[in-house]
């Protein structure tokens, strides 16, 4: 059974999101001053969240410890971290740039690990060296992973469908090239279920009417042929989703 957030302000809920974000450092760092806290977050609509929760919210800023930070990309586009499709290069303006001098102070960054830039663009041979380097990077096991959905149900770069079933059934390898995404640009890496499956803590942000339908099919109906159905029935009680009240109108508040 997964947990389940709810909530009808944006503030209170990326706030709310900034803390469990917190909660989850503590709890990685706990005791040992030479701890690390892995983890992985996704694109999108994340950014925005992690810049309100974790950078602009003035009572959570100052419990994050950023030098202690590793931190991962769930999935990857295969472009030039200047391209506006660039996850990494989408987070480094989001919430990279404005935290270097957020609170009238120099913050000591996180260490971000991105993919091998100079192999974009190289071919079959050099997206699947892309995604064998990534693997190599990760943690055993990630203290937390934050998910996002596609309005199709998809998570990471795990798409529904025969098509993709390449990249979901696969649990021998961390990192997988996508070749053929039917969100642009079609070449990508992503984690697979392997990752997810043994991650501590994961956590989903579905905002927005856009999501409505599919936040039914994926926690009412759960229909297991979406991927991020899968994560739920894998990972389970380490499942926390963080909803608003647009994308969980058809969501009772009790499930
Ligand atoms: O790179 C990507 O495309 C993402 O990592 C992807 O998995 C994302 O999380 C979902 O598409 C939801 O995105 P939104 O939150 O923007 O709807």
């Amino acid at each position: 059974m997964v947990g389940l957030q709810r909530f009808s302000e944006e503030k209170a809920l990326v706030h709310e999101f900034g803390k469990y974000i917190v909660e989850k450092q503590d709890s990685a760092l706990a005791g040992n001053a030479n701890a690390v806290f892995n983890i992985a977050i996704s694109g999108g609509s994340m950014n925005e969240a992690l810049y309100e929760g974790l950078v602009n919210d003035k009572e959570i800023f100052p419990h994050i410890k950023w030098p202690q930070w590793r931190i991962f990309f769930c999935d990857e586009r295969l472009v030039p971290f200047e391209d506006l499709q660039s996850n990494y290069g989408q987070f480094k303006k989001a919430v990279l740039d404005p935290l270097v001098h957020e609170d009238g102070q120099l913050n000591l960054g996180p260490t971000v690990y991105t993919i091998n830039e100079s192999l974009v663009g190289g071919g079959e041979k050099a997206n699947k060296k892309i995604a064998e380097e990534y693997a190599s990077l990760l943690p055993a096991a990630f203290d937390l992973m934050l998910l996002g959905c596609g309005d199709d149900g998809h998570t990471c770069s795990l798409f529904p469908g025969v098509e993709f079933n390449y990249l979901v059934e696969e649990m021998s390898s961390k990192v997988l090239w996508c070749h053929n995404s039917p969100k642009p640009p079609k070449d990508r890496i992503t984690f697979t279920l392997a990752v997810i499956a043994v991650a501590k803590n994961v956590c989903f942000l579905a905002r927005g009417p856009s999501k409505k339908a599919i936040m039914h099919d994926v926690l009412i109906v759960k229909n297991s042929e979406l991927p991020a159905v899968l994560v739920n029935e894998m990972v389970g009680a380490k499942v926390t989703w963080f909803l608003d009240d647009k994308a969980g109108a058809l969501v009772p508040k009790n499930c």
